[in-house]
């Protein structure tokens, strides 16, 4: 596996920015996961950003900033998740690492993909992450607690393509960059986004929010 020793400590002063308790075997995880996206984005194409440093940042912190919400809401309880265009498995892979007591399923259009995220299932130890190859709007699954997605698709597509996934009393969590004003005005009346939550990216000068949503018949 490609040593990424050098990022621990980032990653420890990222997480402690965040607020954010993770265990040692946890950091390990973490670190050994960026070492299979360096190690293998070659071969499935996994993201555009080569520098190591960078990819912490961007990817692997960029995601975290997304746990301490998710454990506020999950607040111990077993719930499904699903991951919608995960791609290499962001942000799926690294909410799996830090919530055991989640259900983490990964699904993605391209083959290659799905296939990297069940190898970094098995090479990590995961049983709580699962990858699908399926265009979301044809898979066949048991319905999701909670339906995350990260440069994914507009507001309006990402709930219209998953709404029949969502269990009655289930939610969407959208990572998005800036505001976005005009996809917020887009979505039906039906739908009751509850909370929008700015996130502080530690090392990231860019904006980022997180828009919490739920359809207002089974909310
Ligand atoms: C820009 S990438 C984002 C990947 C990852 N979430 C991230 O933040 O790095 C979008 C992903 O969505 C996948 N995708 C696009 N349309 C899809 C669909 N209808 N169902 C499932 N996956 C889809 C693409 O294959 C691609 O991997």
């Amino acid at each position: 596996m490609t040593d990424t020793s050098t990022l621990r400590e980032p990653l420890l002063a990222a997480a402690q920015t965040l607020k954010l308790e993770l265990s040692d075997a946890q950091i390990d995880k973490l670190l050994a996961y960026l070492g299979l996206i360096q190690k293998w984005n070659k071969v499935y194409n996994l993201t555009a950003v080569r520098d190591p440093r960078a990819m912490l940042t961007q990817h692997l912190v960029d995601s975290l900033s997304l746990v301490p919400a998710l454990r506020r809401h999950a607040a111990g309880r077993p719930l499904r998740l699903m991951d919608v265009g995960s791609g290499g498995g962001l942000p799926g892979v690294v909410l799996a690492i830090c919530d055991p007591t989640l259900d983490v399923t990964c699904v993605d259009a391209v083959a290659k993909k799905a296939s990297f995220i069940k190898q970094v299932a098995a090479e990590l130890g995961l049983a709580n992450l699962h990858g699908e190859h399926s265009r979301v709007e044809q898979l066949k699954a048991p319905a999701f607690d909670l339906i995350t997605s990260r440069a994914f698709a507009s507001l309006l597509d990402f709930t219209a393509l998953t709404r029949s996934h969502l269990k009655p009393g289930a939610i969407w969590l959208a990572m998005k960059g800036q505001h976005p004003a005009d996809e917020l005005a887009a979505l039906p009346a039906d739908l009751d986004v509850f909370h929008v939550e700015q996130l502080q990216v530690p090392g990231l000068e860019a904006q980022r929010c997180l828009i919490w949503i739920r359809p207002k018949t089974e909310g």
